[in-house]
């Protein structure tokens, strides 16, 4: 990715030798002549250095560090100055400058400089990035089966493009696990990587989330507020179910895409942004925009690259291997080394619908392991819901119209209490959690009232 560095001067001079010698090194050189241009270009660039003369016909670099670094405190700043006492050297540096170089600068020497801020920037931001994803990463593409080998391949031909894409697939196949794979493989993989769930979220506090805000933009915005956005810059936004965006957010996030463009939450300009969108959903989003639930033009959008996390039970040859490699990661966890399974404790695990897929998966066989005291796993250490996957197979899917009016006028007030807790519980794939969230409960509340209609909650 070409990075790019501001150059802020009065002197056309200066800024003329400077671009040269930086565009002819692959950089890219944004030119300022006052503190006023250097500020907008800064907030609208987002450039990855800054280079900026000390004295300047509307200020100097006093008044601008403190704003910059208020904008983004991890862009060095690199000031240069014909007039040089140790005092303004020392206040610089103090302002949060990297450096001070006395004019007329060597090129070259400005050269090494740069370059290795830039490389202490990246290795930074790389840290960060990794602190940030999870300490052991996951592959995405276990096992054999057509499904997922094809998966695989498209997955690595869309890492380097910078296009959105959308992850589909049910609950708990992996789809933040593949997303995290996507941003730490690919081009972006040295950026952030910034995650936000949009279920349940009302507009107002998606959109400070997501855009930021300025002091003031609102009464409870008593400081300003960047947003994911922001701090995803050069990185990736993870947007996970996002078909449950709200509609006012989506023309927003269109905006993004389509201009790189946004604006905070009561400031009047807009800033620039490069980001790589990665969306997810367990939702069948085609229906939600037949549905008007969600804007067609964002879902265009979106689903330039889409890719389809299948589920289990559609690929039962890579249970074993994903079993396999979970008990792996099991034995190092829970201090169980050599754990495996019987052969017809893998039969068991084919045999099974898995509604709550690879998590499920997890949570079976981590529940096996802490209450068997063999390392060696049988069919009957493997505890199935098998109540959830049926009220699965045979639950309405979420999108699908609901019953008649004249049907549901016959159930008793506990049955739609039933039905509808086991459709929400369906839908969220037996994740009790998030079916707590949809219904407007708390967990507890939800867990009550499975124990009392007598349904299961085991995944
Ligand atoms: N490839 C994998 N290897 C090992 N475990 C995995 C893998 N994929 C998923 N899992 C397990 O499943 C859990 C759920 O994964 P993830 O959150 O990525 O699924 P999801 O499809 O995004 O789920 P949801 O729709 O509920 O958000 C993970 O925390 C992990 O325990």
């Amino acid at each position: 990715m070409q990075q790019r560095i501001l150059v802020v001067d009065d002197e056309p001079a200066v800024r003329f030798g400077i671009r040269h010698f930086f565009e002819a090194h692959g950089l890219e050189v944004v030119e300022a002549e006052t503190c006023r241009e250097a500020r907008e270009l800064f907030r609208s660039c987002r450039p990855d250095l800054v280079l900026l003369d000390y004295r300047l016909m509307d200020g100097t670099a006093l008044d601008l560090l403190p704003e910059m670094r208020a904008m983004d405190p991890s862009i060095p700043v690199l000031v240069l100055t014909a007039h040089v006492t140790v005092d303004t050297a020392i206040q610089v540096i103090k302002q949060g400058a990297e450096h001070f170089l006395p004019k007329p600068v060597e090129l070259p020497t400005l050269g090494v400089m740069v370059a290795r801020l830039l490389e202490v920037q990246q290795t930074r931001r790389r840290q960060q990035a990794l602190v940030a994803s999870r300490s052991e990463e996951l592959n995405p593409f276990l096992g054999v089966s057509r499904a997922i080998r094809e998966l695989e391949v498209t997955a690595r031909r869309v890492l380097d493009s910078d296009s959105p894409v959308l992850i589909q697939g049910e609950t708990g196949t992996g789809k933040g696990v593949l997303a995290n794979w996507l941003h730490m493989h690919g081009s972006r993989g040295g950026g952030p990587l910034v995650q936000l769930n949009c279920a349940g979220l009302l507009s107002q506090f998606l959109e400070t989330e997501l855009f930021g805000h300025e002091r003031g933009a609102f009464t409870s915005a008593v400081s300003r507020k960047q947003g994911l956005l922001e701090v995803a810059h050069r990185g990736t936004v993870f947007l996970d179910e996002i078909g449950d965006m709200d509609l006012q957010v989506q023309p927003k996030l269109l905006k993004v895409l389509e201009e790189k463009r946004f604006r905070r939450l009561g400031e009047v300009e807009d800033r620039s942004v490069d980001v790589r969108l990665i969306a997810a959903t367990h939702q069948d989003l085609a229906q939600f925009v037949r549905m008007q639930r969600f804007r067609s033009d964002l879902y265009f959008r979106i689903s330039t690259l889409p890719l389809h996390l299948p589920a289990l039970r559609e690929r039962p040859e890579d249970i074993p291997v994903i079993a396999r490699d979970l008990l792996v990661r099991l034995s190092r966890e829970l201090g169980r080394p050599g754990l495996e399974l019987m052969s017809s404790a893998e039969s068991a695990l084919r045999a099974y619908a898995w509604p709550g897929n690879l998590r499920e998966l997890r949570n079976v066989l981590e529940r096996a392991v802490l209450l068997s005291s063999s390392h060696v796993l049988r069919p009957e250490d493997l505890q199935f819901n098998h109540a959830l996957a049926r009220a699965l197979s045979t639950a309405p899917a979420e999108c699908k119209e609901p019953p008649s009016e004249a049907s549901e006028l016959n159930l008793t007030l506990q049955e739609v209490e039933r039905r509808h807790i086991e459709r929400v519980l369906a839908a969220e794939g037996g994740h009790v959690e998030r079916a707590a969230r949809r219904l407007g409960i708390p967990r507890s509340s939800l867990y009550q009232k499975l124990k009392s209609l007598g349904l299961s909650s085991k995944v």
